[in-house]
């Protein structure tokens, strides 16, 4: 039948060729000592969430990578800081190519590289993953929020840890592919601050599962899962306020608790921690630190949001941006990076002396 079918693809404009896993991974290969990096980096993650490493997981750097020289500029900082902080501090940078959005805008660099709307996801994903492998050549483990279902084929062998977003906590799509990923996953409440759905998320997560997806080569498949052991709480905080003070913390640890899960907790010092106010989290993540240093072994890590230059700018065309500043959430800016940074190894010191 020629020209258009009266019922199939009704709402597609056009349909374009997308690379494949397998194609992506010959052309930006893992290799052999960057992958060692990433295995050491998972495995440090789920140390310090089981506990037998008692150092703080520190997941900090933007909100998302729009510029990918900026991030690795940002990457070449924060190394000597995580080098000189590690006998307390746990660090993996946040590189973050896909953004949920509640309603519009930029969905992030592996969507949209030219940032106008143009969705050239091949160059997309090949940007993230260049700039993947040179963060970890800088020595550093990887974090990535995982939205879309199938681009963790192409860049997931990479990443040291993982997150599922507030917006996608609750969608079986996202704890299903939680269940076959190879790192620890965070997962985040929900933006109503809901903590239920998240550790609904981790127990779903943590058991195999059977859905459908691409393989390696690009060919349609059914996947079969593992289920994911390493999933934990993220408290981002919600739309009604922060949910980081010792009184949350205790009552997401009693949900846990209660789900026969393990007392886990990584802080989100932004999002509504910070009710969106990037200058709120150096004062957030002291008072997560003052938990810490009284002892509270529960909570095993932080986020940050945090970038070369402080504070968010639109996205507008024709408008040049700043080098280094986030197009999405604020973010701390370098320096008041470092001193947060410092804060909360010198309460991962003080914790150990309350054995
Ligand atoms: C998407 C956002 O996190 P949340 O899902 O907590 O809003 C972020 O990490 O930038
Ligand atoms: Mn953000």
């Amino acid at each position: 039948q020629a020209g258009p079918s009266p019922v199939v693809d009704r709402r597609i404009e056009k349909t374009v060729p997308l690379v494949t896993p397998q194609a992506l991974h010959d052309e930006l290969p893992l290799t052999d000592d960057l992958a060692k990096t990433v295995v050491a980096g998972r495995d440090a993650v789920a140390d310090v969430l089981n506990g037998t490493d008692d150092r703080l997981l520190v997941v900090v750097g933007p909100c998302s990578v729009h510029d990918a020289d900026a991030a690795l500029e940002y990457a070449e900082r924060l190394r000597p800081v995580a080098e000189r902080l590690s006998d307390g501090l746990l660090v993996v940078m946040r590189v973050y190519f896909e953004k949920p959005r509640s309603t519009l805008g930029w969905k992030g660099l592996i969507n949209d590289p030219g940032l106008d709307g143009s969705g050239d996801v091949n160059s997309g994903l090949r940007i993230a993953r260049k700039l993947l492998l040179e963060v970890l050549a800088q020595g550093l483990p990887v974090g990535c929020e995982f939205l879309d279902p199938i681009t963790p084929q192409y860049i997931a062998d990479t990443v040291g840890w993982g997150a599922i977003g507030a917006r996608t906590v609750e969608s079986q799509v996202h704890r299903q592919l939680s269940s076959g990923l190879s790192m620890p996953i965070g997962m985040k409440n929900r933006p109503d601050g809901s903590i239920a759905t998240a550790v609904d998320a981790i127990k779903a997560a943590a058991v195999p599962h059977v859905f459908t997806g691409i393989a390696h080569d690009g060919t349609p498949a059914i996947l079969h899962t593992r289920g994911n052991p390493d999933c934990h709480l993220v408290l981002r905080g919600s739309d009604a306020g922060p949910n980081y003070d010792a009184e949350s913390v205790a009552g997401a640890q009693e949900l846990l608790r209660t789900a026969g899960l393990p007392e886990r907790v990584v802080i989100d010092a932004s999002h509504g921690n910070s009710r969106k106010d990037h200058r709120r989290q150096p004062q957030v993540a002291a008072e997560i630190g003052a938990q810490v240093a009284a002892g509270n072994k529960a909570v095993v890590g932080v986020m940050l949001e945090s970038f070369l230059v402080e504070g968010r700018q639109n996205l507008e065309p024709g408008h040049a941006l700043t080098y280094g500043q986030s197009i999405t959430d604020a973010c701390l800016g370098w320096d008041t990076t470092e001193q947060v940074l410092e804060g909360l190894r010198d309460a991962v010191l003080a914790r150990r002396q309350t054995r």
